[in-house]
C-alpha cells in the first residue's frame, strides 16, 4: 500500500540556506492584503449602486467584494484615487480579476465619448480561449460594464475572423450621400475597454487603420510574471511609447513609434481630454498582477511603474482551503494508484497534471484501460484548440468528471467545482505547483491537491512545500479494498494500452507526416511505468 515510511536522508535534511534575492525598495513595504476583510458590496464606499446590482447579478455568491478587491478599491476610486501605480499579489482563484474590473469600470462610468481607454494584456493561448468561452477576464467585465453604458473587446489569439474583430473594434462611419470623406479622421472606436493578448495587439497597433492608444488611461497586465518573459516584450515597449505624453519625450517618441510603427503613430491628447483634471500630462495607471509576482528588479524595472505600491499576500501563498496530501508509491504501479484513487474520488471534479503532453495522451489511455465508471479526457497543447475549448466545457457541464491536462492548463483557467488536482508528475518549481494546485479551492472554496512521489522526490518535495510556508503534507493512502479490485485487472488494463499503443503507432506511421507525430516524439513515459 501506499508507503508512509522516509528515508533516512530525508531526516537529516539540512535546512536550505537563505539566498539574499535584491528586490526594489518598493516591495519592501507591502500592503498586508491579509489584514483586510470581506466587506458586504452595500457598504463599498462610493461604489455605484448600478454596479451593486450587476455584480449581485451575477450569482447568489456575489454578496461581497474580497480582501484583494477592497484593498485595490481603496487604491483607486477610494482615498488613494490612482494616484500610484499598483502591483498586486494574491493566490490563485482570490479574485484578483474583479479587483481591476471593478474600479476601471467605476471610473470610466462617467465618460461622455466612447474611446479604448482601458487595456487588459492577458498572456497565453489558454487563457484566451476562456475568454472566448466567457468565463474570464472579458466576461467579468461584461459583466458590470453594460450598467454603467461601457463596451467590452476582445482581440485574443485563435481562428477568429480578423475582419470580424476589426469591426468589433472600429466603428466606421455611415456614408453620408455616398460621399465618404477624409476616412481616417472618421473611425472611432467600438470600445471603452480591451482585452488582448500580445500577438494580437500588436497586429492591431501595426495594422488596424483608427486602432489608436492615444486616450488609454488605464493598462492592466495580468498574469505579469509570464508576460515579462523573452517574447512577449515587444508588446510592453510598443504600449509605453505609445501612450506617453511626457512633453519632454515628445519628440524623441514621435521618431521612435514612427519608425516602428510606420505611419500609425499617435500623439498623445491633452490631460483634461483624458479626464485628468488640471494635469498636462496625466500619466497612464498601471496595474500589473499575479499569483506567482516575480521579484526580479531587473524585470519589473521595464513597467515603468509610476510611485508603485505593492499590494501583496506574501511571498507564495496556496488558497487557504486547500489541503495538501502525498502520496508514495513505485513508479511501476502509479497509474494503479492513480486509478485507485481516483476511483476513490468517485467521479469527483478533478483535475490531473501529467509531465508533458506526451504523458498526458498516454495516461489518459491508460487509464481509460481500467473502464473507470466515469468520463476521463485528456487536455493538451497537442490538440487543436477547438477540440480543447469542448473538451473544456463539457468539463465545465460536468459531463467530463475527469481531465488529464499538460502545464498548459494550469495558468488563470477557472473552473467552478474542481474539488482535486492531481500532480501525477511532481512539478519542479513552486510557481507550477502553486498554478496547478490552484484549479481547486477557488473563490473561497475548499479542495484538494494530491501530489505523486518517486523515493527520491521526497526531499524535492518537502523543499517546495516549504516555499509555499508548509511544513508537512499528510500522507494519503488508497482504501485497500480499492487498490485490491482494480490490482485484478491490473494486468489487461497494461495490455489493453499497449495494444491502444500499437495500434496508434500503427496509424500514424501510415500518415504523411509521421515524423511530427506524437509516437515519434513521445517520451513514453507511461509505457515505461507498465512495461
Ligand atoms: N466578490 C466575489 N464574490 C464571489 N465570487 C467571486 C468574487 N470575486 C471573484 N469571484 C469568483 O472567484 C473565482 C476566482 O476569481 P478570479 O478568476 O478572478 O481569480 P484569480 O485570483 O484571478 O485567479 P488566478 O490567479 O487563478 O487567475 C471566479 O469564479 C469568480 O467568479
Amino acid at each position: 500500500m501506499v508507503s508512509t515510511k522516509r528515508k533516512s536522508s530525508e531526516m537529516v535534511e539540512e535546512e536550505p540556506k537563505q539566498k539574499k534575492i535584491p528586490v526594489l525598495p518598493w516591495m519592501r513595504a507591502p500592503i498586508n492584503v491579509n489584514l483586510i476583510e470581506d466587506i458586504l458590496l452595500e457598504h463599498v464606499p462610493g461604489l455605484d449602486p448600478r454596479l451593486v446590482e450587476a455584480l449581485s447579478n451575477i450569482n447568489e455568491n456575489f454578496t461581497t467584494l474580497y480582501p484583494i478587491q477592497y484593498a485595490v478599491w481603496k487604491q483607486t476610486i477610494g482615498p488613494g484615487q490612482f494616484e500610484r501605480d499598483l502591483c498586486i499579489h494574491s493566490p490563485t482563484g482570490s479574485g484578483k480579476t474583479l479587483s481591476y474590473a471593478l474600479p476601471i469600470v467605476q471610473s470610466l462610468s462617467t465618460r461622455n465619448v466612447r474611446r479604448l481607454r482601458a487595456l487588459v494584456v492577458l498572456p497565453s493561448r489558454d487563457l484566451a480561449v476562456q475568454i472566448r468561452l466567457r468565463t474570464l477576464v472579458k466576461s467579468v467585465f461584461e459583466s458590470i460594464a453594460p450598467a454603467v453604458g461601457l463596451t467590452v473587446g476582445s482581440a485574443i489569439g485563435g481562428k477568429g475572423k480578423m475582419s470580424d474583430e476589426i469591426a468589433q473594434l472600429i466603428k466606421r462611419p455611415e456614408l453620408e450621400a455616398g460621399v465618404w470623406y477624409d476616412p481616417e479622421k472618421e473611425l472611432e472606436s467600438g470600445v471603452d475597454i480591451l482585452v488582448a493578448t500580445p500577438g494580437k495587439l500588436m497586429n492591431h497597433i501595426k495594422t488596424t487603420k483608427g486602432f489608436t492608444l492615444e486616450h488609454l488611461q488605464f493598462l492592466v497586465v495580468d498574469e505579469i510574471d509570464k508576460l515579462l518573459g523573452e517574447e512577449y516584450q515587444d508588446f510592453l515597449r510598443a504600449v509605453l511609447l505609445l501612450t506617453r505624453s511626457d512633453e519632454e519625450h515628445q519628440f524623441s517618441h514621435m521618431r521612435a513609434s514612427q519608425s516602428l510603427f510606420g505611419p500609425l503613430r499617435t500623439i498623445r491628447r491633452s490631460g483634461n481630454e483624458r479626464g485628468f483634471k488640471g494635469k498636462s500630462s496625466p500619466r497612464l495607471v498601471k496595474m500589473v498582477l499575479s499569483a506567482t509576482l516575480t521579484q526580479s528588479p531587473s524585470k519589473l524595472s521595464k513597467l515603468d511603474l509610476h510611485h508603485p505600491l505593492f499590494l501583496s499576500t506574501g511571498r507564495y501563498k496556496l488558497p487557504d482551503k486547500l489541503q495538501l496530501f502525498k502520496l508514495t508509491c513505485e513508479v511501476k504501479s502509479k497509474p494503479l494508484y492513480l486509478a485507485a484513487l481516483l476511483h476513490e474520488l468517485k467521479g469527483e471534479q478533478s483535475v490531473v497534471f501529467a509531465k508533458s503532453k506526451d504523458s498526458t495522451h498516454e495516461l489518459c489511455t491508460m487509464l481509460n484501460c481500467f473502464d473507470l465508471p466515469f468520463k476521463i479526457k485528456e487536455y493538451s497543447a497537442f490538440q487543436p484548440q477547438s477540440l480543447r475549448s469542448k473538451t473544456l466545457e463539457k468539463f465545465r457541464e460536468g459531463k467530463i468528471q475527469v481531465l488529464i491536462a499538460s502545464d498548459a492548463m494550469t495558468r488563470g483557467m477557472d473552473v467552478a467545482g474542481v474539488r482535486n488536482v492531481i500532480n501525477y508528475a511532481m512539478p519542479f518549481h513552486v510557481r507550477t505547483y502553486i498554478h496547478r494546485a490552484g484549479r481547486t479551492a477557488r473563490a473561497g472554496n475548499s479542495g484538494h491537491c494530491f501530489t505523486f512521489l518517486a523515493r527520491n522526490q521526497v526531499v524535492e518535495f518537502k523543499k517546495l512545500l516549504k516555499e509555499v510556508d508548509k511544513d508537512s503534507c499528510s500522507v494519503h493512502n488508497v482504501p485497500e479494498d480499492i487498490f485490491e479490485k482494480l490490482s485484478s485487472v491490473y494486468d489487461s488494463a497494461k495490455q489493453k494500452y499497449k495494444e491502444c499503443m500499437q495500434q496508434e503507432k500503427f496509424k500514424k506511421r501510415r500518415q504523411m507526416n509521421f515524423q511530427s507525430s506524437r509516437a515519434s516524439e513521445g517520451s513514453m513515459e507511461i509505457s515505461q511505468e507498465v512495461e
